[in-house]
């Protein structure tokens, strides 16, 4: 699903009401209808709702959708804050309709004195401002928006949190926006609904779709994309009947040091259990009977060294390689490394401690193979690329890392960042908290290496990847719950997450 920013969104409302051909206000009673739905089947009737409106369209939909709940018999109060003297005509039709209705309460807000109380029980929709927000909150506004957060009611944001930026929250006053429960975002997500700061302020939300005009959708471009099911699916490469272990590749997995054997168990199985075709994981020598005895399926390279990885096998059999999961930062690990960024040609998965040794040592970037993956989580991230304040410029800095080197770079999280080095960044939305445990990122990189083994180009790898074990994540939590799951749930459920992405 593509993510679109404020501007391409007023770009494709105006493109939908010339070539559909529909008014403009009937694409509101078309979103404020998507919104009572959402509301009376979440919400029934009788209930107290309290309406605030802003002078623009989403201010519009705020009164459309107030007549349609006061004609369902919701006790409806509407405070149409007077911001400016503008109002967009949309607003001022739809303020007309219900002007005269004796089955609401329409009232004037011209400071923060007629500020309603709002009670527990009250719903309370946020129609003050929608993605044409072009700074930040101020008097009536800012001070009314303060009122709402410091209530108990339940917030509707409808299309944005009134006072979030659709993208750049970085100069932002924080104290000026909805701590909304539920945002019914219209047609599309907002980037800024996929970052950790602002999940305060979006709630639960959801996409409620306008029927905004198809053509334009599809080719307006976009750098932003939310994953789904069917286009992950469309990535798939169907097994054919005289396939043989050798179509689906030799990876190898370097991983496991003193006391991290467990990491390259578990990046091990989840490969294996992502159709690889052949797997060899390279060890230090004190994991070699753990290995063998936990993941019978795996070939053994074993290293010089009993505790760390400092050397590598022949590496003219492999497709792609692995490295990172439980290794360690010592110096003959990083020797080992120099040698082998020289020598790697095929696609590498890099995570963990061999992200920390190159944000070490900088010059390795330039020794990377072409469609090498960076997996790292946020710390790892910052020791590679650097620090930032907020999570969108964390975005930017990451789209240009990855431009620059030519590489996939992956930030782990609750959604998951994929971007790509022609500039495109992939959010994957499964997964659940239940998977911030420790080893689940060494199963990811399993499953990559797995992906990049039997061909796929890096970037499709990473993006299957991702939301595969995400999904894998998410079906072990309904059996186990969040508490309870371990990464060895996660490969547990690799096979039932295939079958449900292939259905
Ligand atoms: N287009 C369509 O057909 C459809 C649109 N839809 C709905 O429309 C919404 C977008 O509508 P919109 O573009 O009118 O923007 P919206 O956020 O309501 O208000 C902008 C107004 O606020 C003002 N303003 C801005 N910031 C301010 C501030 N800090 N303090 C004070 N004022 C400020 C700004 O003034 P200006 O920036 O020009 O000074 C302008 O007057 C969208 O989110 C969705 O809900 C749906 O109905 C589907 C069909
Ligand atoms: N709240 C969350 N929602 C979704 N996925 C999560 C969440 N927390 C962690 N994850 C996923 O779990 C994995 C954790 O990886 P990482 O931090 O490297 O763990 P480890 O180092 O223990 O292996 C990542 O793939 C991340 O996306
Ligand atoms: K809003």
């Amino acid at each position: 699903m593509k993510i679109f920013t404020a501007r391409q969104i007023a770009e494709i409302d105006a493109y939908t009401i010339e070539h559909e051909p529909i008014s403009s206000i009937d694409l509101m009673e078309r979103a404020a209808g998507q919104i009572f739905k959402w509301i009376i089947s979440h919400f029934p009737a009788p209930q107290s709702c309290k309406v605030f409106v802003g002078p623009g369209n989403n201010g519009g939909d705020g009164l459309a959708l107030a007549r349609m709940l006061a004609d369902k018999n919701y006790a409806v109060e509407v405070f149409v804050l007077r911001i400016t003297d503008k109002i967009s005509d949309e607003a001022e039709a739809n303020l007309e309709r219900i002007r005269n209705l004796n089955t609401l309460d329409l009232y004037e807000m011209t400071s923060i004195e007629s500020m309603p109380w709002l009670f527990k029980d009250d719903i309370v929709v946020d129609a003050i401002f929608g993605s044409g927000l072009s700074r930040p909150l101020e008097e009536l506004s800012l001070d009314v928006v303060k009122a709402i957060n410091a209530s108990d009611a339940k917030v509707i944001a409808i299309d944005i949190p009134s006072g979030l930026m659709g993208e750049d929250n970085s100069k932002n006053n924080l104290r000026g926006i909805v701590r909304a429960d539920y945002t019914l975002s219209l047609q599309f997500p907002k980037l800024a609904f996929l970052f950790p700061e602002n999940a305060e302020y979006v709630g639960e939300w959801e996409v409620l779709p306008i029927g905004l005009h198809p053509e334009i959708i599809q080719t307006e471009p976009t750098a932003y994309k939310l994953l789904t099911r069917e286009f992950v699916k469309s990535l798939l490469m169907p097994r054919k009947k005289f396939d043989h272990k050798g179509t689906y590749g030799h990876g190898l997995l370097i991983s496991g040091s003193y006391g991290k054997m467990g990491a390259a168990i578990l990046a091990s199985r989840a490969s294996l259990r992502s159709g690889i075709g052949l797997l060899t994981t390279h060890i230090p020598r004190l994991g070699y009977q753990i290995m063998q005895t936990a993941v019978p399926e795996a070939m053994v390279s074993i290293d010089r060294s009993d505790i760390i990885f400092t050397e590598y096998p022949d590496l003219s059999q492999f497709k792609a390689v692995a490295i990172g999961p439980g290794i360690d930062k010592k110096q003959n690990s990083f020797k080992a490394m120099i040698d082998l960024l020289k020598e790697v040609k095929v696609p590498m998965v890099i995570d963990a401690d061999a992200i920390n040794i190159i944000g070490e040592h900088p010059e390795l970037k330039e020794e990377l193979p072409m469609g090498s993956i960076f997996t790292p989580h946020v710390k790892e991230f910052e020791r590679l690329v650097g620090k930032s304040g907020d999570s969108y410029t964390r975005n930017c800095m990451q789209r240009e890392f990855a431009k620059k080197h030519g590489l996939s770079l992956m930030l782990k999280g609750a959604y998951t960042a994929i971007c790509c080095p022609e500039g495109t960044c992939y959010f994957n939305p499964t997964g659940n908290p239940g998977m911030a445990t420790a080893g689940s990122g060494d199963v990811l990189t399993g499953i990559i290496l797995s992906l990049l083994s039997q061909g796929y180009s890096s970037h499709i790898a990473a993006i299957i990847g991702a939301y595969l074990h995400g999904l894998a994540g998410d079906l072990a939590s309904v059996d186990v719950g969040v508490e309870a799951l371990t990464a060895s749930d996660i490969i547990d459920y690799l096979p039932k997450a295939w079958l449900h992405l292939k259905k």
